[in-house]
């Protein structure tokens, strides 16, 4: 490794599933000897300053954006908004932080080798022009999903006169059938032209001019899709993770006398030899009312030990008939904000029941826990092909019209959650994970292929600084 001065800077989004994964980076790159700056706005900086307390980073605060319509004064992240349906406004008021980052970045002590800015901030890929530093995109995706979304943005008249649910192949993967409902609406929904849809054009476009993608996967993953972005896509995916392998999954006050109480209560379950089910749907998921009736009526009728964790919009509905009282014996709820990845690494917890967040998804590869898939939005129906059909460790929800984010009967749930927490498929699914998980484990080791990717990007830089 060169020892020539590396300084990056990192820009996450403000949403939970965008800048936990860039605090994991950081670490990355801090056993690097990097000096990291990380930069944030106001609202968002305690969770960040707490996050990294252990560290060296450099925090910047800049202001975030004022009068968006429709988003709360104070409301800096994606997680506090009213509602999801305010996501456009929120994100694409972002680029009015432009001049306060390159006055941050132009008052910076040391060059910057390189920055790694979020695949939602299209615009700092001019504010890295201005001062020549190579812009890396983090995009917060698998190398599959970026390339399938990339795929079907080249052939958008695909679906067109089909049914919703009709497979299709994909071009470029003969092997491969989809249905329209796999991908976001920004790509194939009915109006191509909406202002969200123009926007992540403009995304697509910036990501493209920018010197490479620095990807959460490792290579051993999805070589394939890693392979067919490099070859025919671009630009370069540097996969240099799991990211969350940076850190490690227990919090100190839980190796104490101070763990939370579902900690310990996972504890008592594994005394009892008792298998636990995690269901958790990420930090933004809109659930129906509904909707979580019949997951609770699922749950309840489902013979296995569970831990929900809901978050504030899915709290507050109808859990007031008495549901965690019949239930007590074999479940709780969560509403709190959990440690999700202790909790996968919990060795009593085995399944999960997840949205398929990527995040989540490679949590649970790495703690080897197999998935019930419930994609939600977003690009999560790719990430839950990728579990079930492309890698294996996984099952889906079955859902009442056969569509992939289709409503879920109790029924379904039950049935697919004995199928994930029993029999011989869930032998099968357990296997393949904890073969995945061992390699996660190497790709991040001295020698390992993201290891090395890392290093070599890194270098690359660092060469490209000096002779510039
Ligand atoms: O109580 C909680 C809830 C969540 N988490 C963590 O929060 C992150 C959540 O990320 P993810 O699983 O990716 O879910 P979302 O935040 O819902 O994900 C958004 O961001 C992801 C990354 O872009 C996309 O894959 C999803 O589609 C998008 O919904 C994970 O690290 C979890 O461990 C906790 O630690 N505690």
């Amino acid at each position: 490794m060169t020892s020539k001065s590396l300084h990056v800077v990192l820009f996450p989004f403000m949403s939970k599933g965008h800048t936990i994964p860039i605090l994991q980076l950081a670490r990355l790159l801090l056993r690097r000897n990097a000096t990291v700056t990380l930069f944030t706005t106001t609202a968002n900086r305690p969770y960040i300053s707490t996050s990294l307390s252990d560290t060296a980073t450099s925090i910047v605060t800049l202001p975030f954006p004022h009068n968006i319509p429709g988003v709360p004064p104070g409301v800096e992240s994606v997680d506090k908004l009213p509602s999801l349906s305010l996501f456009y406004s929120f994100v694409s008021s972002t680029k009015h932080m432009k001049s306060h980052f390159e006055q941050a970045i132009r008052s910076l002590k040391t060059p910057v080798t390189f920055m790694v800015t979020d695949g939602f901030f299209g615009w700092t890929l001019e504010s890295a022009n201005i001062f020549n530093i190579p812009r890396l995109v983090y995009y917060t995706m698998s190398n599959f999903a970026i390339t399938m979304n990339r795929v079907i943005s080249f052939n958008p008249h695909l679906f067109e006169g089909k049914p919703d649910t009709e497979l299709v192949t994909v071009p470029g993967f003969p092997w491969m059938t989809a249905t329209r409902f796999e991908f976001d609406d920004a790509y194939t929904g009915p109006d191509t032209n909406s202002p969200l849809s123009k926007w992540v054009v403009e995304q697509v476009l910036a990501t493209t001019n920018s010197y490479g993608i620095v990807t959460n996967s490792f290579f051993e993953l999805e070589p394939v899709y890693q392979e067919y972005w490099n070859s025919n896509l671009g630009p370069k995916s540097w996969s240099v993770g799991p990211f969350c392998l940076g850190q490690e999954p227990r919090q100190k006050e839980s190796l104490s006398d101070q763990k939370p109480s579902w900690m310990v209560w996972l504890d008592k379950k594994l005394e009892l030899g008792s298998p636990v089910l995690y269901v958790a749907f990420g930090s933004q998921a809109d659930i129906s009312l509904e909707q979580i009736e019949e997951i609770k009526f699922g749950l309840e009728r489902s013979e296995v030990s569970f831990l929900w964790v809901v978050r504030r919009s899915e709290d507050g509905f109808g859990f007031d008939d008495g549901f965690e009282e019949r239930v007590k014996e074999k479940g709780i709820v969560v509403r709190e904000w959990v440690n999700q990845r202790e909790i996968l690494e919990h060795e009593i917890v085995k399944g999960f029941v997840s949205h398929c967040g990527w995040n989540s998804v490679l949590e649970s590869i790495c703690a080897a826990v197999p998935i019930l898939a419930w994609p939600l939005a977003a690009e999560q129906p790719l990430n839950a092909k990728f579990v079930v059909e492309e890698i294996k460790i996984g099952v889906r929800v079955e859902t009442c019209d056969g569509s992939v984010k289709g409503f879920v009967k109790w029924e379904g749930l039950q049935k697919k959650v004995k199928e994930l927490m029993e029999g011989v498929k869930a032998t099968d699914m357990r296997k393949n994970v904890k073969e995945i998980s061992d390699t996660a484990m190497k790709a991040v080791e001295d020698g390992g292929s993201s290891w090395r990717s890392l290093n070599e990007l890194i270098v690359e830089l660092q060469t490209k600084s000096i002779s510039a």
